[in-house]
């Protein structure tokens, strides 16, 4: 889900572990020149949602070692989450809604279209019905990490490193 730390675990595991960190957002941001409210605004979400998919499977095809941390809603379109099973380790990060939403509420609403403009209680709301929602395409990753509070040496415990 938004705000349960993929971008800033994703680039502390690529590190540690010696990886090239890939945050799909910023690969797609860089490749169309534009933000992601832009991309939004201008063209939609179901563009949006073609051109995450293009660019997972590109940045499958450039690298062997990576850590790539994906936006919340990839996995949860097209055949996605199937193809990055199919690619290396997946992880959900099962962080609770309501530290989402502590998380998110102000800063983390603005550079996130589908968070802005909600007062605290809608942003509450929409984040517990998107993640019900969503939960079915998650818990297909091969592994959970779970809890209020995730650390890279919880990736490394599970992957046995
Ligand atoms: N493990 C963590 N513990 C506490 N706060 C975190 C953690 N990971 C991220 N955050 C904070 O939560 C916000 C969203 O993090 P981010 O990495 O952008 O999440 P995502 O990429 O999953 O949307 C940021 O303000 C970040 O500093
Ligand atoms: O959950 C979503 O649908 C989205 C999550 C965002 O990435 P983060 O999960 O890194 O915030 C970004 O891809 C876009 O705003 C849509
Ligand atoms: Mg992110």
């Amino acid at each position: 889900m938004m705000g349960s730390g993929k971008t800033t675990l994703g680039r502390q595991l690529a590190q540690r572990l010696g990886y090239t960190f890939v945050d799909l957002d910023e690969y797609i941001v860089r490749q169309q020149g534009q933000s992601i409210a832009e991309l939004f605004a201008v063209q939609g979400q179901e563009h949006f949602r073609s051109l995450e998919r293009q660019a997972l499977q590109q940045i499958a095809a450039q690298h062997q070692q990576a850590v790539v941390a994906t936006g919340g809603g990839a996995p949860c379109f097209f055949d996605n989450i199937d193809f990055m099973n199919r690619q290396g380790q997946t992880f959900f990060l099962d962080v609770p809604a309501n530290q989402l939403a502590s998380r998110l509420l102000r800063r983390g609403q603005q550079e996130r279209p589908l968070l802005a403009g909600k007062t605290a209680d809608e942003l509450i709301s929409y984040l517990t019905e998107t993640f019900a929602h969503r939960k079915q395409f998650y818990t297909r990753a091969k592994h959970t990490l779970k809890g209020p509070a995730i650390k890279v040496s919880d990736f490394l415990r599970v992957l046995n490193l």
